[in-house]
């Protein structure tokens, strides 16, 4: 069976809009590493599943899949380029099954290969011969094969690459890609990953192709979230290789999906009233960010609670209340400076007992005062209020050393890098190096969960699990509409989830919008209020879900 996950609304699923996942296996979400992927590999030894069959498994299943790419696929032709090692053997095992299913193949031996190893006796046997580029005519025969074929198979390096590609497989990978540009129409296809991809970090190759799609083999990896590999897989297809169930419940990490955020999104009963779905105090705004208050206020009514309160300036009140007509309103006392009095923490405080869930920070500026408020605000805050900070929250919580020994109640950041980096002390360079560990490091460090913002979004959660957004959007880079992530999550906090599960399917369903307003308008002049009716539409379309409409 193979099973999409998508968004509904446009082909979007993972990635781009033009990006899908689909998944032979329901645990699939799951996203390795490369020593993750020999463990599970190693495992699945131990329970009786020998290497030779878990090869035979993804070769039969990567040609099962490719054949699945096509309306018709007898007579199509195919080369298949191998590599040194198993990522060969596995392309050994699907040539010979494309050949079965009619195509006309080409095999070209980049490296020199056992004949006796029972994946390349299985090619011989179907009467394909094999190219060896060291002994035959080199890469004049390839270039000719290039010229006609159909696809192109990169089983050149898997998971096992271990220094940069140079040689003949460099000048084939460099071939492919050249006579690509000539012939847009032959489909270049990834087996388990890209080759010359860091399947941890991202990292490319020189050599690597952006290929059209991956049929990876029973996991995604991780660095097909981290760019600039993200840009190389396009569309990610899931192949099962025969793990057994339960050998990956020690896996922490996984790419959110329509599935989970099913399973943890509020059941909402037709005889609510709007103390069934939470209370939400949103503590925002400024002279200066007069919008990022009334994005984090909308957005958290447009997620679905109950009741949303605006605490904010008092002599701002004018201006927000006309802008938010159906959001309660909570003045704060001001200094003489027009600036938020420290003693409008006990105001606030005094209320928020009766709320379910605060967000804290968007547009709320860095005057000492109002760093001051924050700070009182967030020591006094009862543990029985969830709560989502931001932006200046963050900032505030950032001038104080060691922060989380002294905010020390559970909560949810949501940092982009630069908030991250004074969160946390490290350089932008460090965190984008490796933004999966560094966010669930610093998640189990500081005892919250963390959203680190950015093209695949990572939540990282105390217990050191992270789920990551299969979304990368360009038009999700303008302001504002991490002020609608806020909203999102203290609404979902507010209508009951916990912090890890309001923080994933905020970011799901923030995605979902995006993506909507990008398939509508496109990735440029996407603004932060276009998401914000999107956001109904998202959670709708996820309960909604039929896995038969996908394929
Ligand atoms: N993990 C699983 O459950 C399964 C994985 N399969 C496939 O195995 C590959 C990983 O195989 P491995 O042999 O470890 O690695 P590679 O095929 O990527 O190649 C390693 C091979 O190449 C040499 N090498 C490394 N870097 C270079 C370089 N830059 N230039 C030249 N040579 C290089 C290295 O010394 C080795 O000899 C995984 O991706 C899957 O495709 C399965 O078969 C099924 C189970
Ligand atoms: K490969």
């Amino acid at each position: 069976m193979r099973v999409c996950f998508g968004f509904r609304y446009s082909n979007f699923v993972f990635g781009s809009l033009t990006a899908t996942i689909s998944t032979a296996t329901l645990n699939a979400m799951k996203l390795v590493t490369s020593t993750e992927m020999n463990l599970l590999e190693k495992r699945a030894v131990e329970s009786g599943i020998s290497l030779a069959d878990l090869m035979r498994n993804a070769g039969q299943a990567v040609a099962t899949e490719i054949c699945g790419l096509f309306d018709s696929f007898p007579g199509k032709k195919a080369l298949v380029l191998i590599g040194p090692g198993n990522n060969g053997g596995d392309g050994l095992v699907a040539a010979r099954s494309l050949k079965d299913a009619g195509a006309i193949i080409s095999v070209y031996l980049l490296s020199p290969r056992d004949p006796e190893d029972f994946a390349y006796k299985q090619v011989l046997e179907a009467d394909i011969n094999p190219i060896d580029v060291q002994s035959d005519a080199g890469f004049s025969k390839l270039r000719k094969i290039l010229d006609e074929t159909d696809l192109v198979l990169d089983a050149v390096f898997g998971t096992g690459l271990s220094r940069p590609v140079t040689g003949a497989p460099a000048a084939a990978l460099a071939l492919v890609a050249e006579v690509r540009e000539e012939r847009p129409e032959m489909i270049v296809i990834a087996l388990d990953l890209p080759s010359g991809l860091n399947p941890d970090t991202g990292e490319v190759d020189d050599s690597t192709l952006a290929v059209d799609y991956t049929i990876t083999l029973g996991y995604a990896k991780r660095g097909f979230f981290l760019f600039p590999g993200a840009d190389y897989t396009r569309q990610i297809l899931v192949a099962n290789i025969g793990i057994p169930e339960g050998l990956d419940d020690d896996i922490l990490s996984e790419v959110i999906d329509e599935h989970d955020v099913l399973a943890i999104l509020p059941i909402r009963p037709s005889d609510a009233h709007k103390g069934s779905f939470g209370k939400v105090m949103v503590v925002a705004g400024s002279a200066e960010f007069i919008g990022a208050a009334t994005l984090a206020c909308q957005s958290a009514a447009r997620a679905g609670a109950g009741l949303v309160t605006l605490a904010a300036r008092r002599s701002l009140h004018h201006i927000f209340a006309a802008k938010l007509i159906e959001t309660t309103h909570l003045l704060l006392p001001e200094t003489m400076h027009n600036e938020l009095a420290p003693e409008a923490a006990e105001v606030a405080l005094s209320k928020l007992t009766k709320y379910d869930a605060a967000a804290v920070g968007p547009g709320l500026g860095q005057a000492p005062e109002t760093v001051e408020f924050i700070h009182r605000l967030l020591s006094g805050i009862s543990e029985n209020t969830k709560l989502v900070l931001d932006a200046d929250a963050l900032n505030a919580l950032s001038l104080t050393p060691d922060w989380w020994k002294v905010f020390d109640r559970r909560a949810v950041l949501t940092p982009h890098t630069g908030e991250f980096a004074r969160l946390s002390g490290l350089s932008i360079g460090e965190i984008l190096a490796n933004r999966m560990e560094v966010c669930r490091k610093k998640a189990a460090l500081w005892g919250k969960v963390v959203v680190l913002k950015g093209a695949h979004t990572v939540v990282g959660s105390p217990d050191g699990r992270i789920a990551v957004s299969p979304s990368a959007n360009p038009g999700l880079a303008s302001g504002g509409t991490g002020d609608v992530l806020t909203g999102i999550i203290a609404s979902l906090l507010a209508q009951g989830l916990d912090e890890f599960d309001a923080a994933r399917a905020g970011v799901y369903i923030h995605a979902m919008a995006g993506e909507a307003v990008r398939g509508n308008i496109g990735d440029a002049g996407m603004i932060a209020s276009d998401l914000l009716i999107q956001i109904p539409r998202a959670i709708k379309s996820i309960k909604e879900h039929d896995h038969a409409s996908c394929h």
